[in-house]
């Protein structure tokens, strides 16, 4: 259920002869993703993706996420490019909600990723990290650990309970974590959440990364350790293999330095606390009738709890 907008042949056909893309052919639905409305279209110039964006983006935000994407295919990174319209526009409005077209890549996401596949993505974002430095747009990252921590308290230990009893034992600890967090790493556009079903792979090698949505300025090793979280655990427990190809594949393109090394175990433990935040928000916001599925933020309270124990072996 990820087509929340119904578009009419017609009204496709005037949208797609807005780019210089030939006739339309055919246009269907993709049934993944929660946050957009997103069409597989095909014109007689090739295929595309159409994204209609129904909640969470801020439109104004849409020239730095379309920009990006357009400054890292044009650096070879394996991202889509925008189509933009004959007027050069890179999103347009339907219906009074914003539409974007970008390019189609081949591909299919991992459910269980390989240590090859977890290599590649590694040097994935790597390629993404170098290439966004000189990219001149800048979005704060609004989901910062202290954001998190905000997020967490307006839920309420209360709410926070009804999810799992031992959610609320999160807080003081993720207090903590905000007056710990490192200020100083070195820094680029990251993803910031590149997990499996954001990337796309062919065989072994990542062929496509997408939802650039939550992309902002930071560290870099940060964006590694949100990585690591959201690959590295795919029966739910630590698989060593997968971390360690993770970052041996992230450092055959940028050596990580000593700090960026030292800080991974806390790192790793914000990135927990930003989807055991947003997940908690998102499962209280959700109906438990609702046809979308509740993500489970206690995965990430465990992973929290791997990282702490584990320390820098995580990520040797
Ligand atoms: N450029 C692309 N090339 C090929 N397939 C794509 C591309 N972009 C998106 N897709 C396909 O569309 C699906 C949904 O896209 P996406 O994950 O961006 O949805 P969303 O609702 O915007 O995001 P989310 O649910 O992660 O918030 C993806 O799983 C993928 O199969
Ligand atoms: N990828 C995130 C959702 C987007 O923030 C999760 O799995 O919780």
């Amino acid at each position: 259920m990820a087509v929340y907008t119904h578009l009419g042949a017609e009204a496709l056909a005037r949208l797609i002869g807005e780019y210089a893309l030939g006739e339309l052919i055919s246009a269907k639905g993709i049934a993944e993703g929660v946050s957009n409305s997103n069409w597989l279209v095909e014109t007689t110039k090739g295929r595309f993706i159409l994204t209609m964006y129904e909640r969470r983006i801020d439109t104004a935000q849409l020239p730095f996420f379309l920009g990006l994407l357009d400054h890292l295919a044009a650096k070879g990174c394996a991202v889509p490019a925008t189509i933009h319209d004959r007027s050069g526009a890179a999103f347009r409005h339907v219906d009074g909600k914003a539409v974007a077209l970008i390019e189609f890549l081949p591909g299919v996401s991992p459910s269980v990723p390989t240590a090859e596949q977890a290599r590649s993505a590694g040097a994935a974002i790597a390629r993404v990290h170098l290439a966004a430095k000189d990219f001149d747009g800048n979005r704060t990252n609004d989901l910062a650990p202290a954001d998190t921590l905000a997020i967490l308290e307006k839920c309420g230990a209360e709410k926070l309970a009804t999810i799992d009893p031992e959610l609320p034992a999160i807080l003081p600890l993720a207090s903590d974590l905000v007056a710990h967090w490192p200020q100083d790493l070195p820094g680029s556009i990251i993803h910031s959440d590149l997990f499996p079903d954001n990337v796309l792979m062919l065989g072994g090698e990542v062929s496509g990364m997408i939802d650039f949505y939550f992309a902002c300025n930071d560290a870099m090793a940060y964006d590694l350790a949100v990585t690591h979280a959201a690959w590295c655990f795919p029966e739910g427990t630590y698989d060593a293999a997968l971390g360690h190809a993770l970052v041996a594949g992230y450092e055959s393109i940028r050596s990580l330095e000593k700090t960026e090394r030292d800080a991974l175990p806390l790192l790793a433990r914000g990135a927990c606390l930003r989807f055991i935040a947003s997940r908690a928000e998102d499962w209280l916001d959700t109906p438990p009738d609702a046809q979308v599925l509740r993500k489970d933020p206690m995965e990430f309270v465990r992973r929290w709890q791997f990282y702490d124990d584990a320390g820098r072996e995580a990520f040797e």
